[in-house]
């Protein structure tokens, strides 16, 4: 790929993960030793039975967990050795969305939509609401491109499903992250809206740039929205990559329950 000077940092990976382990206080091995670099601009999904590792892959790589022993960095910066005021910003440029939206149900969609700029401001600001314009026009205009500017007002619990979702990619547009991290985004909606949903994250990965990690159960939502795709098993990565050259042979093995597997 040809790159200028100033895009040579495209070399560099935008997550990388160092022989990284996770072992919970019960002993159960979360990650065993993982290895992987995800490149700036990437869609990844990441597929495995439940109980793989993924949730555990995605909450370890913006330190919503620690790891027990190896290293991530992100964008350069170890976000595993950082604290105080480098370990907020690293966690600033990383967006999360969850299986089950995180809003807060009796605010705004507009207040949950600018609660993602909140590590933009000293905490007594954002207590008092004292959002400035140029960021109540940021959540307005995020709002707009997941089509639910006519919502703004709306109290979020009275929202669909698949609205309240979208409002969460609204909060993680406004955020403006390098990095999503999304958890099983769809795993609570039906399959017309998880589409939508699917969409509109592919949207803030193409036109924005944001390098996308998102653990997805359905095969036929990861063939569709991923450019690259990732197996897990048992904490450790069984296959890694391009969606396009990925056989259903790769998917069905995935799936196969990992004690008949491993016999
Ligand atoms: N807090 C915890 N304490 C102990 N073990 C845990 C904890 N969280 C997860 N685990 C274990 O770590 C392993 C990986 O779990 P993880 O939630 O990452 O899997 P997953 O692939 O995301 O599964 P799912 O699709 O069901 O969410 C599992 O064996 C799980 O039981």
């Amino acid at each position: 790929m040809e790159s200028k000077g100033y895009e040579k940092m495209a070399d560099k990976p935008m997550i990388e993960l160092r022989d990284v382990r996770k072992v919970y206080d019960n002993g159960t091995v979360g990650l065993n030793d993982i290895n992987l670099k995800v490149n700036k601009g990437e869609f990844v999904v990441i597929v495995g039975l439940s109980g793989a590792g993924k949730s555990t892959l995605l909450r370890s790589i913006n330190r919503l967990q620690d790891i027990t022993s190896g290293d991530i960095i992100i964008d350069g910066k170890s976000i595993t050795k950082a604290k105080g005021k480098e370990l907020r910003l690293i966690r600033r440029g990383i967006g999360m969305i969850f299986q089950s939206f995180n809003l807060v149900k009796r605010s705004s969609v507009l207040r949950n939509v600018l609660a993602g700029r909140i590590a933009y401001y000293p905490t007594w600001k954002t207590t008092f609401n004292l959002f400035s314009k140029e960021d109540k026009q940021k959540a307005y205009e995020a709002l707009q491109r997941v089509d639910l500017a006519d919502k703004v007002y709306t109290r979020a619990d009275q929202l669909s499903g698949g609205q309240q979702q979208r409002v969460a990619i609204a909060r993680v547009l406004t955020q403006d992250p390098k990095i999503i991290l999304a958890d099983e985004p769809t795993a609570s909606l039906d399959p017309r809206t998880s589409k939508h949903v699917m969409k509109d994250l592919k949207m803030l990965n193409q036109e924005y740039g944001m390098t996308v990690i998102a653990n997805l159960h359905s095969v036929e939502l990861a063939r569709e929205f991923g450019d690259r795709v990732i197996g897990v098993r048992k904490g450790e990565i069984v296959y890694d990559g391009k969606m396009s050259e990925t056989p259903e042979s790769v998917f069905k093995d995935i799936y196969v329950d990992k004690e008949k597997k491993n016999d």
